[in-house]
């Protein structure tokens, strides 16, 4: 378990995180996603005692980073996996690390094992590729066999193998009970791994909830409905009343006897056109995706935007 409560970073005039609290929980994979610039390192590097906050606290197991005995049996994490003595071998990386968390030796070669690099863990780290540090990263983060895992990017750099690797060992590590939180700019990848999302944007918590939940709360989500008459049917809609307060129905005309009608559950669209004797050709949900959800989310958050060529003229 990782708990922040009112967890507040300051650099200067920069707010870098803001009175997060939210606990990540044991046996889920928990995506941290944001903006560049969101404070998703900094709270991290808060977990790990690496920054000092300027107010609230951080505790991992329920306990400060800093009153750990051996932090890395507890708290395993992937920052930044080109921080390491590139002129050593992947072994003694891993054998050194060992050694200062009074860790077994043995140990060193199963992670090894577990990411694939046993064949060249003689090489030196420094003549690794990308996905290959990724990869000693993650081995440095299992090494200690903790129940609190953290990982930055973990999937930077890595071929579309390794991608689905990461997301096999998260789901697989979460399973095991562990406390699994992981930061990624990939949408995509986080609907296929995470349990729950954690969602910040200049500092602040935006949502804290299931994937699930997230993706329902996207006004992209929607009914398509096609029949002969959808002008009759669109007309009928359009003064449905509404399911509840706040809620807004709304018919899109996308085609030629086609609907996209958003506000309203499958059946009630389905009803509709029961009532007003429209014969229904095609009555489907249309579900937003992650990344359309967190765009709606995050979208006056995003601290470093660039604006869209050509978007004035085709908005
Ligand atoms: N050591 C530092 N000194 C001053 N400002 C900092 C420092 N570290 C981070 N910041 C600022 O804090 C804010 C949050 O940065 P952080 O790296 O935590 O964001 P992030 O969500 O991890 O971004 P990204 O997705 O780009 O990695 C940014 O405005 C950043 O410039």
């Amino acid at each position: 378990m990782i708990t922040l409560r009112r967890l507040t970073k300051r650099y200067g005039d920069t707010t870098a995180v803001r009175d997060l609290t939210l606990d990540v929980a044991p046996g889920l994979v928990t995506g941290f996603l944001g903006p560049n610039g969101a404070g998703k390192s900094t709270t991290m590097r808060m977990i790990l005692g690496l920054d000092r906050p300027t107010g609230g606290h951080a505790l991992v197991g329920g306990r400060p980073y800093a009153a750990l005995r051996h932090p890395l049996r507890e708290v395993g994490a992937l920052l930044d996996a080109g921080a390491l003595h590139p002129g050593r071998s992947a072994r003694r990386h891993l054998l050194a690390m060992a050694r200062s968390n009074g860790i077994a030796a043995r140990r060193v070669e199963e992670v090894l094992a577990t990411v694939g690099l046993e064949g060249v863990a003689g090489r030196r780290a420094g003549s690794f590729s990308l996905g290959m540090g990724q990869r000693l990263g993650i081995a440095g983060a299992l090494l200690g066999d903790p129940a609190v895992l953290m990982f930055d990017e973990p999937v930077n750099g890595l071929d579309p193998d390794g991608v689905r690797w990461v997301r096999r060992l998260m789901r697989s590590l979460a399973a095991e009970g562990r406390t699994v939180f992981v930061s990624s700019h990939l949408m995509s990848e986080m609907q296929l791994t995470a349990d729950r999302l954690v969602v910040i944007g200049k500092g602040r918590l935006i949502a804290d909830a299931p994937v699930a939940e997230v993706i329902a709360g996207s006004s992209r989500n929607a009914v398509r409905v096609r029949s002969p008459h959808a002008p009759r049917l669109a007309e009928r809609l359009e003064t449905a009343p509404a399911p509840g307060p706040g809620a807004k129905v709304e018919v899109a005309r996308v085609a030629d006897g086609e609907l996209l009608v958003t506000g309203l559950p499958l059946e009630e669209v389905g009803m509709a056109a029961h009532a007003v004797g429209a014969p229904v050709l095609e009555l489907s949900e249309v579900k937003a995706s992650l990344e359309e959800a967190y765009m709606e989310l995050t979208g006056t958050s995003v601290e470093y935007g660039a604006s869209t060529p050509g978007a004035e003229r085709h908005p």
